[in-house]
C-alpha cells in the first residue's frame, strides 16, 4: 500500500538510461533472493518447488515429463482405437462437483443420461500417487479447409506424466482405464436378447425385470448358482491355465411356470450379458447351426429352451424334407441332439470366451442321455414346485409383505403349500389379483384348498379305477377270460399281483 501511495506516473522511468538502471536495480534483486533462497533451501527442495512452479505456469513444457498421444483412430486408421475409446468413457466419470461445463448425453444402449465432463478442461487423474494429466485435443474444422473423406480428424487425448512412471502408467495404469471403461459401459449397458434361428437373427433390448433377489427359489440353490456364476467370470486364467475353453454349460429341468426362463434372465442381468435364444424349430441344417453359433458374441448366454421338444420337433421337419426329397443330400441334414451336440461341443470349444449356454426341459427323464453325461452340462438346476421360502419371497416382490412382519395367513398359506405342487407362476398369479393383501392371500388360501380337494380327489379317481380294474382282472383269472393268463397260470400270477 504505501508503495503504491506513494508511486506516481512521473515514477515509470521513461529515458534508456532510466529503464537501463531499473533492469539493473531488478536484476540485482532478483540474485539477491535467489541467493537468499539458496542459502535457505536444499537443492532437491528448490527444484521440486521450482517444477511444480514450472508445471504450474508452464503445463505443457515440463522436461521431466512425458505425453502419450491415443488418437481417436488405431494407428492403421482401419478401425476406432479401443484406448480412445476407453479413455472417453472412463474420464466422464471424472466430473468433479465444481465443473462448470458438463456435457449431458444418452445413446440407445444406455439406461440412464450421463453427464460428462466437457473435453476442453485438463483432467487430473491419479493413480498410486502419480500424477495424470488428460488433454483432449480436437482441431477445429475450417469452413474452407476442403474436407477429405479418407482423413479422419486428428482428435486425439493427450496424457502426460513423470518420465520415470512411464512404466507403471503404461503396465498398469492404460490396462486400468481399459478395465475400468469396460465395466462402466458394462454397468450402463441395456441388454439385447437375439432370436436366432435359420439364417436370420433379430434383437430387442432385453427388460426382463427378474432379479435373483425376486427369484422363488431355495436360498441355498440361488446362492449356488450366483456364487457359480460369480466363480465363472473370475476365472479367466484359471481356464487358461487348465486347457479349458471358458465355457459353462446349465441345464435347467423342472415343471412349466417353476422359473426356468425367468431364471435365464435373471443369470443375464446379473452378468449382464446378452441373450441368445436359438430357436431350433427353424434350424434344418448343422452349418445353419454353425453360423447361428458364430454370429454370437461374447459375454452372452445362448439358451435352447425345452430342448425335449425342440430335437424331436426338428427330427419330424427334417424327416418330412426328406421324404419331399427337397434337398439332393438328405444325409447331410441329419439334425440330431447328438449332432447338435457335436457342433456345439467341437465350436464351443474354440470360438470365443466367456459365454454361457443352458438348456431347459420339463422332462429330464427324456432327455437324451447324451445331453446328461457328466461333464457335458456342468450344472444341472432344478426348480421345483413352490416352498413356504419361495413363498415369502413372493409375498415381497407382490404385496410388500416382509418375513419380519408377516400377515395373519401367511402361515396357513405354507402349511398348505406343504401339501400340495404348486407352481410359482400359480402362486404369482394369485398374489396379482389384488394390491390388497387380505385379498389377494385370502383369494390364494381359497385357489390352494380347491388345489388340494381336487388333487385328491383325482387321486381317490385314479386309485378307484386301478381297484375296479384290478377287482375286474381277478375276475378273469378265476372264470379264465383272462387276455393273457391261462386259468392254470392264474395262481402264479395273482400272487404277484
Ligand atoms: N421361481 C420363480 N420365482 C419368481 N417368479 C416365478 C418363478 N417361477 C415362475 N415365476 C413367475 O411365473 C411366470 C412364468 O415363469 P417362467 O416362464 O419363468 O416358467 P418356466 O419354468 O420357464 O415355464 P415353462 O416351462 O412353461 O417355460 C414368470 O413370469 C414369473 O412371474
Ligand atoms: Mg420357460
Amino acid at each position: 500500500m504505501y508503495l503504491f501511495k506513494n508511486f506516481s506516473l512521473k515514477d515509470i522511468p521513461t529515458t534508456p538510461a532510466a529503464l537501463f538502471s531499473a533492469y539493473a536495480s531488478f536484476t540485482a534483486f532478483v540474485q539477491l533472493v535467489r541467493a537468499m533462497v539458496e542459502q535457505i533451501l536444499p537443492k532437491p527442495l528448490r527444484l521440486y518447488i521450482f517444477n511444480k512452479l514450472k508445471d504450474y505456469f508452464f503445463p505443457s513444457r515440463s522436461s521431466e515429463d512425458m505425453t502419450l498421444v491415443i488418437n481417436l483412430y488405431s494407428a492403421s486408421r482401419m478401425t476406432e482405437n479401443q484406448v480412445y475409446d476407453a479413455a472417453e468413457v472412463y474420464l466422464a466419470t471424472k466430473v468433479k462437483p465444481s465443473d462448470k461445463l458438463l456435457l449431458v448425453s444418452k445413446t440407445h444402449d444406455q439406461k440412464t443420461i450421463s453427464f460428462a465432463n466437457a473435453k476442453a478442461a485438463t483432467i487430473i487423474d491419479t493413480f498410486e500417487d502419480i500424477e495424470l494429466k488428460w488433454s483432449h485435443i480436437c482441431p477445429v474444422k475450417r469452413s474452407d479447409a476442403v474436407q477429405n473423406d479418407n482423413e479422419p480428424q486428428k482428435q486425439c487425448f493427450m496424457l502426460r506424466f513423470g518420465t520415470k512412471h512411464k512404466e507403471k502408467v503404461m503396465e498398469c495404469y492404460l490396462p486400468y482405464v481399459l478395465a475400468k471403461a469396460k465395466d462402466i459401459k458394462q454397468e450402463e449397458k441395456l441388454l439385447k436378447i437375439f432370436s436366432c434361428g435359420g439364417n436370420s437373427s433379430r434383437s430387442i433390448g432385453l427388460e426382463h425385470p427378474a432379479t435373483f433377489e425376486t427369484m422363488a427359489m431355495d436360498p441355498e440353490q440361488k446362492k449356488m448358482v450366483m456364487d457359480d456364476l460369480d466363480r465363472f467370470v473370475r476365472r479367466r486364467d484359471f481356464y487358461k491355465r487348465v486347457g479349458k475353453a471358458w465355457k459353462r454349460g446349465y441345464l435347467l429341468y423342472g415343471p412349466p411356470g417353476t422359473g426356468k426362463s425367468s431364471l435365464i434372465a435373471a443369470m443375464a442381468n446379473h452378468l449382464k450379458f446378452d441373450i441368445y435364444d436359438l430357436e431350433l424349430s427353424s434350424i434344418s441344417r448343422n452349418s445353419d447351426l454353425r453360423s447361428v453359433l458364430l454370429s454370437t458374441s461374447n459375454r452372452s448366454i445362448l439358451v435352447i429352451e425345452d430342448i425335449d421338444c425342440s430335437v424331436e420337433a426338428e427330427n419330424r421337419v427334417v424327416a418330412e424334407k426328406f421324404m419331399g426329397s427337397r434337398y439332393n443330400r438328405p444325409s447331410q441334414m441329419k439334425f440330431t441332439l447328438s449332432g447338435l451336440l457335436n457342433v456345439i461341443d467341437g465350436l464351443w470349444s474354440c470360438v470365443g470366451d466367456e459365454r454361457i449356454i443352458i438348456f431347459t426341459t420339463n422332462h429330464k427323464d427324456r432327455l437324451d442321455p447324451a445331453l446328461l453325461r457328466p461333464g457335458r452340462m456342468d450344472v444341472h438346476i432344478h426348480m421345483s414346485y413352490c416352498t413356504p421360502s419361495g413363498f415369502r419371497i413372493l409375498a415381497s416382490n407382490y404385496l410388500g409383505i416382509h418375513e419380519s412382519n408377516p400377515h395373519r395367513l401367511c402361515g396357513e398359506i405354507e402349511g398348505l403349500i406343504e401339501s400340495t405342487e404348486v407352481t410359482p407362476a400359480q402362486v404369482a398369479e394369485e398374489l396379482m389379483q389384488s394390491d390388497d393383501a387380505d385379498v389377494a392371500l385370502e383369494g390364494l388360501v381359497n385357489f390352494l384348498k380347491c388345489k388340494i380337494q381336487v388333487d385328491s380327489k383325482k387321486t381317490k379317481d385314479e386309485g378307484t379305477k386301478k381297484a375296479e380294474s384290478f377287482e375286474e382282472e381277478l375276475e378273469q383269472l378265476d372264470n379264465g377270460t383272462h387276455p393273457i393268463f391261462s386259468k392254470t397260470s392264474a395262481a402264479f400270477y395273482k400272487d404277484v399281483i
